[in-house]
């Protein structure tokens, strides 16, 4: 954000599917909602994984009409993809493992790590 030299919003939701787990529950749920009638959205993400958070926030943003809807990701796990996303501005690509740190969590934790990590959870075992 602090390459931005034009008048900027900043605001932030809360979008969750996979709780305690490494797989996607496929639902996904609000916790914390924004509003973007007839503005243009940058969405931020940490990470797209199967896609579904962002296919199902495009879907949402393009019914509330957003002017428009751009996508950056710090990382991406394109192997991974069920929902073809365009991504507008792309971090760096990652192999298919499940990742913590630098703000992602395993069941909540692990956010505070200041690097990414590979986990290996009890669900590949
Ligand atoms: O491309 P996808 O397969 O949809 O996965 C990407 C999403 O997964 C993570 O959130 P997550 O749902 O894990 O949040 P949570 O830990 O609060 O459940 C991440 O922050 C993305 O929003
Ligand atoms: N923390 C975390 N959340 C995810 N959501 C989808 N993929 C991942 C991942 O690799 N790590």
């Amino acid at each position: 954000m602090r390459e931005i030299t034009f008048p900027v919003a900043i605001d932030y939701m809360s979008v969750s599917s996979y709780g305690s787990s490494s797989t996607t529950s496929g639902v996904i749920t609000i916790k914390q909602d924004i509003n973007i009638r007839s503005k243009h959205v940058l969405l931020v993400e940490d990470l797209i994984d199967s896609g579904l958070t962002l296919q199902h926030l495009g879907q949402l943003f393009a019914l509330r009409e957003a002017a428009s809807v751009s996508i950056c990701t710090i990382l991406s796990k394109p192997s991974r993809r069920l929902a073809d996303i365009p991504i507008d501005y792309c971090g760096i690509e990652i192999p298919d493992e499940f990742v913590v740190g630098y703000g992602l969590d395993y069941a909540e934790q692990y956010r505070n790590l200041p690097e990414v990590w590979i986990v290996e959870t009890e669900e590949q075992q």
